[in-house]
């Protein structure tokens, strides 16, 4: 950065700075900026900031203004400073270094003026206050649609990423974060909680038979019969390949075990298409039930629930198997 000039010794008026638009103690305002030094940046050069903040105007050329790189904040957003506008208001205002990295996206003559003179530069100038304030109100709004934004592209891939792309049910990563909390809710406030482990039966052979995108086809079909015959406060996840898996929150055995056996019984009534004109053999699934003993963790009932399926697999699959016998 190369001192060229100073803002008396230029050409430059006080109506070529938009902070001062309107200004109507423009010569006022002259006087005090005439010590001001102007500096020019070569093409891709950045403005190294001292610990002191300072105020810039673009007077010729271009600034990039990308935000809080030093914090770890930098989401790739880009601002660009033309003639006439600033950079570093808030630095200013709160006495802070500025944190933003600022480079010249081609040779550019900046106006560089200390914090003490802009303070005194608002203190003379309601103008002046007036569009600062206009102006930080702008970056505000700006910077909040921006917030809105990222947290709203955030939620978008959380789900994203906590949705089985082939059968939209949620995923494994779902489950992790969320059983150990539905677990200790439910010990906490004694109310019960239901898990069903479910597995497709002979569904090597379908595949084996029908080829693996009807049994794709056939997965999304068992996971359509969960999701249609679920309470809406019901969960239903793909646990693995061709296992799933239901949550009731806040129910007993006895009610899983009969939504087990609707479950076991739509399955084995619902189509497959592999294509629209032919359906394809009928698809059975065995059911195992499991729900919460008091003190028992979230491992502790998966593994119930897969002891009960593999009896339901021995007792010839295509039915239900619990834990215990509901009253
Ligand atoms: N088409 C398809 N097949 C899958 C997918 N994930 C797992 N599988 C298949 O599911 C089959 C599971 O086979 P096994 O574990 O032997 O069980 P099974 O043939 O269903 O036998 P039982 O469970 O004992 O009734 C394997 O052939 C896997 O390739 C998938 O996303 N799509």
């Amino acid at each position: 950065m190369k001192h060229i000039s100073t803002f008396g010794a230029s050409d430059y008026q006080i109506s070529d700075l938009q902070l001062l638009r309107n200004s109507t103690d423009a010569d006022a305002m002259a006087r005090l900026l005439a010590p001001c030094p102007i500096m020019r940046l070569a093409a891709d050069e950045s403005i190294a900031e001292s610990q002191i903040a300072h105020l810039y105007i673009v007077l010729r050329g271009a600034l990039a203004v990308a935000t809080d790189t030093r914090t770890g904040m930098a989401d790739g957003t880009i601002s660009k400073i033309l003639p006439g506008e600033s950079v570093g208001e808030q630095a200013v205002l709160d006495e802070e270094a500025n944190l933003n990295a600022i480079t010249a996206l081609e040779e550019t003559d900046v106006l560089m003026i200390k914090a003490e003179l802009v303070w005194q530069l608002i203190d003379e100038s309601h103008v002046l206050a007036r569009n600062l304030l206009r102006l930080l109100s702008f970056r505000i709004r700006a910077a909040n649609a921006q917030l809105r934004r990222r947290q709203k592209l955030g939620e978008f891939y959380r789900q994203l990423s906590m949705i089985d792309g082939l059968t939209d049910l949620y995923n494994r990563s779902w489950l992790n974060d969320l059983l150990p909390t539905m677990v200790a809710t439910a010990q906490g406030s004694h109310v019960p909680l239901s898990l069903i482990m479910i597995d497709l039966d002979h569904f090597k052979r379908f595949n084996d038979t029908h080829g693996h995108l009807a049994g794709d086809q056939a997965l999304r079909t068992a996971a359509g019969v969960l999701g249609s015959a679920l309470r809406p406060t019901d969960f239903a996840v793909r646990y693995g390949g061709e296992e799933m898996m239901v949550l009731l929150p806040d129910t007993s055995e006895k009610v899983a075990v009969a939504v087990a056996e609707r479950l076991c019984e739509r399955m084995r009534q619902a189509l497959v298409f592999s294509d629209m004109r032919l359906p394809l053999p009928h698809i059975t699934a065995s059911f195992g039930v499991a729900s919460l003993q008091p003190e028992q963790d979230e491992q502790s009932l998966i593994a119930q629930a897969d002891a009960a399926l593999y009896r339901a697999k021995a007792q010839g699959r295509n039915c239900v198997a619990w834990q215990q016998t509901p009253a």
